[in-house]
């Protein structure tokens, strides 16, 4: 479970992006932020796997403050905590396998870092996660012959492969086509689903949000002014959320899939 206490965040430079947020959320939702470009869901996400230091309040995962965690706690965290982002960073140079396998580096002695030598069991774990998301033929494959689509499932069979209880995921679709967005959030779905991981997906595509996720939270200049379930979005819940600019919001993605069509 996460719990944002009275949560704050301002920047060094004086932007204010996150401002008093109360939140829970439990353990296997699927939950989209929504809103305008800087509303501040970048911010809320990265938070939560300390990115981010929130500058006021508190923040608990299972019951732990996160902020209170030092060195090797943060570490421990992410290990539980995966995270994707729009840009999949991966080692495009190099096979779909030695990218999960990476997963299992910080586990491993130090020699076998300096060698770069997996298990066997290491190799039949990023092999398992690859299948989960539906390219195990793709495991000897170089990374930079592949999709961008085929790239995010890569980025998720390595995160799959830590084993996480939450998935954060940073826009993970803003640089794929329609088709393939739906692709992996289908991906992000059945885990979501068959392992009760929790998923918390910022998303700029509102319509894909609102299909997707179990429940919509909308912020608007660092400040929640929705959060219920995606059914419950109505149209005049977007315009709170986007200040009225839905039909911008709508425009900009027409031209978005117009420009792919
Ligand atoms: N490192 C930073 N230093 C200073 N200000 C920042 C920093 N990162 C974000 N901000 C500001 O904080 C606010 C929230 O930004 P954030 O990236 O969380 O918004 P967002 O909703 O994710 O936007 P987008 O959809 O464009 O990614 C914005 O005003 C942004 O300019």
């Amino acid at each position: 479970m996460i719990e944002f206490i009275g949560v704050e965040k301002t920047y060094t430079n004086g932007t204010k992006a996150l401002e008093n947020i109360d939140l829970t959320i439990k353990q296997g939702e699927f939950v989209a932020v929504i809103g305008l470009s800087g509303a501040g869901k970048s911010t809320l996400i990265r938070c939560i796997n300390r990115m981010h230091e929130i500058t006021g309040g508190k923040l608990i995962v299972d019951n732990v403050d996160v902020t209170t965690l030092k060195g090797k706690q943060i570490r421990q965290l992410r290990r539980r905590i995966g995270m994707i982002f729009q840009s999949f960073n991966l080692v495009t140079r190099t096979s779909v396998i030695k990218n999960v396998l990476v997963s299992f580096v910080p586990d491993n002695p130090f020699w076998r870092r300096l060698t770069g030598v997996f298990t066997k069991e290491q190799k039949i774990k990023a092999l398992e996660a690859l299948d989960k998301v539906g390219i195990l033929d793709k495991a000897y494959v170089r990374v930079d012959q592949l999709s961008g689509g085929q790239q995010q499932r890569v980025a998720l069979a390595r995160t799959l492969a830590q084993n996480p209880d939450i998935i954060l995921a940073d826009e993970p679709i803003a640089s794929l086509d329609p088709v393939t967005s739906r692709i992996v959030m289908n991906d992000f779905k059945k885990i979501n689903k068959e392992l009760n991981i929790s998923v918390i997906m910022n998303i700029h595509h509102v319509e894909v949000a609102l299909e997707y996720a179990d429940r919509i939270i909308g912020i608007r200049k660092g400040q929640i002014v929705f959060d219920g379930p995606s059914k419950k979005v109505t149209q005049e819940v977007l315009s709170e959320i986007y200040g009225g600019k839905i039909e911008e919001v709508e425009h900009a993605i027409e031209e978005k899939v117009a420009a792919y069509v």
